[in-house]
């Protein structure tokens, strides 16, 4: 079994596994006559293969205990997943880079602080969503279209904060 301790998640740690989106740590610029700041672009949304389209969903979620124990972590070869929560709920990320087997040490854990949402770039192996405290609710922006777009590869994970 993996024992891992959460890290906070900060932009530059998960840059190999994806983007974090945080208006605290984006550029913006003004628009409708100056009244809304625009944080533009601020993620690699994938949309690959036959069909391929963008979803836009609402994940609403009951929360994990802790410590977290995990026995797979999943990938989507076809496209990006983004989550970003609607309420300033935290969560547990746990990823590992994308490839065919997942090497131990390569898998990391991080805990967000309520303002911040991830999104998994396309093939990075990660834990399914894992809303801490309450129930939570999550824009879910990923890749919908033909084929089959998630892959489970076992590992014994569990994480404490
Ligand atoms: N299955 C699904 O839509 N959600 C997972 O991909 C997840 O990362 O939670
Ligand atoms: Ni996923």
């Amino acid at each position: 079994m993996l024992e891992l301790k959460a890290e906070p998640l900060t932009a530059e740690a998960f840059a190999l596994f994806g983007d974090v989106i945080d208006t605290r740590r984006a550029d913006w610029f003004p628009i409708n006559a100056g009244r809304t700041r625009r944080y533009h672009d601020l993620a690699k949304v994938e949309t690959l293969g036959e069909g391929a389209r963008t979803l836009i969903s609402i994940f609403v979620s009951q929360p994990v205990e802790i410590p977290l124990e995990l026995d797979f972590l999943e990938r989507h070869p076809l496209g990006s997943q983004a989550f970003m929560p609607l309420h300033e709920e935290r969560f547990v990320v746990v990823v590992a880079p994308p490839g065919d087997e997942i090497d131990p040490a390569e898998v990391r854990a991080f805990v967000t602080d309520g303002r911040q949402g991830v999104n998994y770039h396309a093939c990075t192996w990660h834990a399914i969503q894992s809303v801490l405290e309450r129930e939570g609710e999550f824009l879910v922006i990923d890749r919908g279209g033909e084929g089959n777009n998630c892959d489970e590869h076992p590992v014994a994970v569990r994480v404490t904060l």
